[in-house]
């Protein structure tokens, strides 16, 4: 019987031990391969102890935060710095996180890294990402890492094996279900669902007992714990919460999926982080992009097969975001209407939901 973690759970082990601070190896093509730190979380013991090691010490940034540095891009969505020899945990810190750029707008002369293949910095990045990190990643290049790994008893990835199953959406399992009478609709009922790649659980709420041969009125809901727990008014995301369970409970019947993607797929961390940047007077797009982050980094497909795992093949689907109608169609839930959801505008976030409409494509 294979007792061994099979790729998806070494995956789950390694963006555990990116969060801890602790070096994760990734084998590539031909033997070679890199010694991962994610650049928010590496110590600055651990940092002296790469040094150490010697060899190309680079730091893996994306596309958008090489933008706002003005590195120059030589890998698409990428981009590779070198550590300058007297570089420490605050350069490090200063490069991956917008903090203080503002405060000290030239962080450099940076030195770019090109040529070669970043397959293993692509996955570096879509690592840390997944582990709601900053996406910077520190790495070293190694020539034996199966050997490193063994040595050091790190988490060794295989890296060409593990970038395409980065792509595939987990699969779930239904975990409980259990009546919970809510103020807005008592017939509700929760449903947990839980990813087998160690990531988040999602939630399904269900009102009533929808015909699973009708297009269910649906709302694809993703988390917002200042906005939806603690009422702000940044954002419009509590009183859509509210307004849309409200309207399940009149029309008797609904699913309402609330789907662990806080600060639209960054983390709750990232997304203060952005928050600080609209504090300085950057918009919720251009402080994502400043942080390294796309506009939204939402997996969609998530609802739509939770929706299928319920018996649900069309919906009516409560929402602004045509991202959201276009995800349905392609994940193969047909939408058999947009039922509009504008609540909660306030003073605090005619700004945001503006950007949105601008950006994003949102319809007012
Ligand atoms: N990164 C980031 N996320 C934010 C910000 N403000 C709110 N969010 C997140 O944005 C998401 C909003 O989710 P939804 O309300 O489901 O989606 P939507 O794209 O606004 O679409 P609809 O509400 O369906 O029209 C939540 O995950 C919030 O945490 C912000 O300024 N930056
Ligand atoms: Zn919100």
């Amino acid at each position: 019987m294979p007792l061994a973690p099979n790729l998806m759970e070494i995956l789950a082990r390694a963006r555990a031990d990116l969060r801890m601070g602790v070096p994760v190896v990734l084998s590539g093509a031909g033997g070679r391969g890199l010694l991962l730190l994610a650049a928010e979380t590496v110590s600055a013991e651990r940092l002296a102890l790469v040094r150490e090691a010697g060899g190309e010490l680079d730091l893996v940034l994306t596309a958008r935060r090489a933008a706002t540095l003005k590195a120059r891009v030589y890998d698409g969505d990428l981009a590779r710095v070198a550590l300058p020899g007297d570089a420490g945990l605050d350069w490090v810190r200063s490069i991956a996180d917008p903090a203080d750029d503002l405060a000290m707008p030239m962080k450099g002369p940076l030195q770019e890294r090109r040529g070669g293949d970043v397959a293993l910095h692509r996955l570096a990045i879509t690592l840390a990402k997944s582990a709601r990190l900053l996406p910077a990643a520190l790495v070293l290049e190694l020539e034996a890492p199966q050997g490193v790994a063994l040595r050091e008893n790190l988490t060794l990835v295989d890296g060409v094996a593990a970038a395409p199953s980065m792509l595939l959406l987990s699969n779930l399992d239904h975990v409980v279900s259990a009546r919970v009478p809510l103020e807005t609709a008592e017939t509700a009922r929760l449903h947990i669902y839980r990813p087998q790649d160690g990531s988040e659980e999602h939630y399904a709420i269900e009102v009533g007992r929808p015909d699973r041969d009708a297009p269910v009125l649906a709302r694809l809901h993703s988390a917002c714990f200042t906005g939806d727990v603690l009422g702000s008014l940044k954002c419009d995301c509590g009183p859509q919460l509210h307004a849309a369970l409200s309207k399940m409970g009149e029309e008797g019947h609904g699913v309402l999926l609330y789907l662990n993607q806080e600060g639209r797929g960054i983390g709750l961390a990232n997304k203060m982080r952005a928050y600080a940047l609209q504090d300085q007077g950057f918009d919720t797009v251009q402080a994502n992009h400043r942080l390294g982050f796309e506009d939204d980094e939402r997996d969609f497909r998530l609802g739509a097969e939770i929706l299928r795992r319920m018996g649900f093949g069309s919906v009516r689907l409560l929402t602004n975001n045509p991202n959201k109608l276009a995800m349905m169609e392609r994940s193969g839930i047909a939408v058999a209407e947009r039922v509009p959801l504008k609540v909660g505008k306030t003073a605090f976030n005619a700004h945001y939901l503006a950007t949105k409409a601008a950006k994003s494509g949102h319809l007012l």
